[in-house]
């Protein structure tokens, strides 16, 4: 990266941090300041205390003692405190970092967050650990690029110094600028070995981390999995903790030893680095201690002067090699810039959902054919179907025929291939996602609670009505269990986020039917929401679905050929075409796919 692209991206990353916190800067740049300023405020002092003791001036020595002690507390307190305050903000940037990358990818739509190259991004974004570098990585890396530059500047200051103290009188090497200029060629040199060796590190390095992106993730996915406790009884029973550990040993098998090779050449740059740092010491402290026996400099001052040129070689060193290391992590945080500036979705409409009391909304799809991006295999061929307001239909086929597939066409996670859907007779792409997808309460197959408070889960991000609560609560039947619970409907559920219950699987389906019910959406569509109920609750459900569902359009997706019976309508698909559509007595009495799979059902049950 050059300088001015580089100076540009530390302006844009530090409008970034600095966002809601203009003080970050503050203690950013007084951080660097004061860590740059303490060491060469050590070597002034030392060379000044060493003269007025060869000089006998002990009363002005012990003045200079204390001004310097003095001087050294504050400025120490002052860049320990930035410093606290810098830490503190690292951690706040990363965290609001991640909530960025969280809300950005649940706004993307879904077919783009689907996508490999997002999961990519994602894991790209967030990456932290085997020093990859993160956002609060990057503000450190920062501090020290501008702690370097400061630092190098004291020591062109002294060195300028030292300089102008030549004495071509004497007509002597060591007392002539020739000497000077000997010192900054053999400094020059050596930076220039030190910084190709530098760069060859940083290449390997980055090396190193892309070569192990695929195992790292593996690994960190294998831990997920391992500490998952909802995982935890189905890996013991089925004794995959050796198989997950077999795993886990072939993804640390593939890094550790391009870890350790990394280590070995660490170990020999560094070496290589010290041996050079060693060269230009000895050449400073030959030019500088001679300057000062010819009487060019007092005898003091070589530590001053000697130490500049030495800081002044490893902070370079820093600055070069630290520059590297902004570029690394500012390809991986533009990984991020990129996912938080994409748009978030292909297409919006902007068409509010008309707000009716009396229900009437009418979806309809128009010949739709489908195949899942990225491949093209038809999921759905020529579907051509609407569903009637306030009608209750059921969706039934073998397994991969197509259902869920088709309900998130209709909840707009997909776009179709070909043919289009609408609302009241306008294609739903015209209206803004947000507005559409509030039509619709749909429990899907693999509906999630999380470890919150059951209220709050059932609300799901509403404002919390008691009396709605307790009455989705009773449809599903759930009010008794709810009162057992040890706080009521405040208890939380697993145990994630600190102690909470399980609920058994039947319990929270139907917790998951009563937040589709508490939404009180026109639209309710159930996937298999009766698949883990006990048949009693399984007939209480079908029994009051009609009336959970009054005045609202019902789709309901169910391998229970029985629970159809419930509804005015059963459409069945087959390889993605609608095969059949009628009412229970019609379909049974066609014998065709539904009376086939209905009475191979029944017949268990006789
Ligand atoms: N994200 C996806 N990417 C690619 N193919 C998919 C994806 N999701 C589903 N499919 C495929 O689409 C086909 C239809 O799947 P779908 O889930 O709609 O079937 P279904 O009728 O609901 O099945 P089931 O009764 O088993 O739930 C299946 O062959 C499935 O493998």
């Amino acid at each position: 990266m050059k300088m001015k692209e580089r100076f540009h991206a530390i302006c844009r990353f530090l409008t970034m941090v600095s966002q809601g916190n203009h003080r970050v800067l503050f203690w950013l740049l007084g951080s660097a300041f004061a860590a740059a300023t303490l060491p060469y405020l050590s070597l002034f002092f030392s060379a000044r205390i060493l003269n007025l003791l060869l000089a006998k001036s002990y009363r002005a020595c012990l003045y200079t003692v204390v001004v310097f002690l003095l001087t050294q507390y504050g400025l120490g307190l002052f860049e320990k405190i930035c410093r606290q305050y810098l830490d503190g903000q690292k951690e706040l940037c990363l965290a609001r970092t991640e909530q960025k990358i969280t809300a950005k990818a649940l706004e993307l739509e879904f077919e783009k967050f689907e996508k490999t190259e997002t999961m990519d991004a994602i894991r790209r974004t967030n990456v932290s650990s085997m020093g990859s570098g993160n956002v609060g990585d990057q503000l450190i890396v920062i501090h020290t690029l501008i702690t370097s530059l400061l630092s190098v500047l004291y020591a062109l200051f002294f060195l300028l110094r030292l300089f102008l103290l030549s004495d071509s009188s004497r007509n002597n090497f060591f007392t002539s600028p020739f000497s000077m200029l000997a010192l900054l060629l053999l400094c020059g040199v050596q930076l220039a070995l030190s910084s190709r060796i530098n760069r060859r590190s940083t290449q390997k390095k980055i090396e190193l981390n892309q070569g192990n992106d695929h195992s790292n993730s593996v690994a960190n996915y294998l831990v997920n999995v391992m500490l998952e406790e909802r995982r935890a009884d189905d890996i013991r029973i089925g004794h995959l903790d050796h198989f997950l550990d077999v795993q886990f040993g072939k993804a640390m098998e593939h890094f550790l030893p391009m870890y350790l090779d990394f280590a070995r050449f660490s170990a020999i740059t560094d070496g290589k680095n010290a041996l050079l740092s060693l060269l230009s010491n000895f050449a400073a402290y030959l030019v500088i201690g001679a300057r000062a026996l010819y009487g060019v400099l007092p005898i003091g001052d070589v530590l001053l002067y000697a130490g500049s040129v030495t800081r002044a070689m490893s902070d370079l060193q820093t600055f070069l090699a630290t520059g590297s290391e902004f570029d690394y992590i500012n390809s991986y945080l533009s990984t991020y810039e990129d996912f938080i500036a994409q748009p978030s979705m292909a297409y919006d409409g902007t068409l509010p959902i008309e707000k009716r009391d009396d229900g009437q909304y009418e979806f309809a799809f128009h010949d739709v054919s489908f195949s899942y991006p990225g491949t093209n295999i038809p999921v759905l061929e020529h579907v051509t179907l609407s569903f009637a307001v306030g009608e209750k239909t059921a969706l039934v086929g073998r397994n991969g025929a197509g259902k869920t597939t088709l309900i998130k066409l209709l909840c707009r996670l997909y776009e179709p291939t070909s043919g289009y859907i609408t609302l009241n007779g306008i294609d739903i792409r015209k209206y803004s996602y947000k507005e559409y997808t509030q039509a619709f309460s749909v429990v899907f197959q693999d509906f999630h609670l999380f470890s919150l408070p059951l209220d709050e889960n059932i609300a799901a991000g509403t404002e919390i009505d008691e009396a709605a609560l307790q009455s989705s609560l009773a449809k599903v039947g759930l009010t008794d269990r709810v009162q057992q619970l040890p706080q009521g409907i405040r208890t939380r559920l697993y145990n994630n986020n600190g102690s909470g219950v399980d609920l058994s699987g039947g319990e929270a389906q139907r917790t998951a039917i009563a937040r589709a019910l508490y939404k009180d959406a026109p639209f309710v569509i159930l996937d298999e929401p009766t698949a883990a109920l006990d048949p009693i609750a399984e007939a209480e459900i079908y029994k009051q679905f009609s009336q959970m569902t009054a005045g609202k359009t019902a789709v309901y997706i169910s391998h229970r050929m029985s629970s159809c019976k419930f509804c005015d309508r059963i459409i069945v698909l087959d390889h993605g075409r609608i095969a059949e559509d009628g009412t229970h007595d019609t379909l049974l009495a066609n014998h065709g796919i539904y009376a086939n799979l209905y009475e191979t059902q029944a017949q268990y049950y006789t």
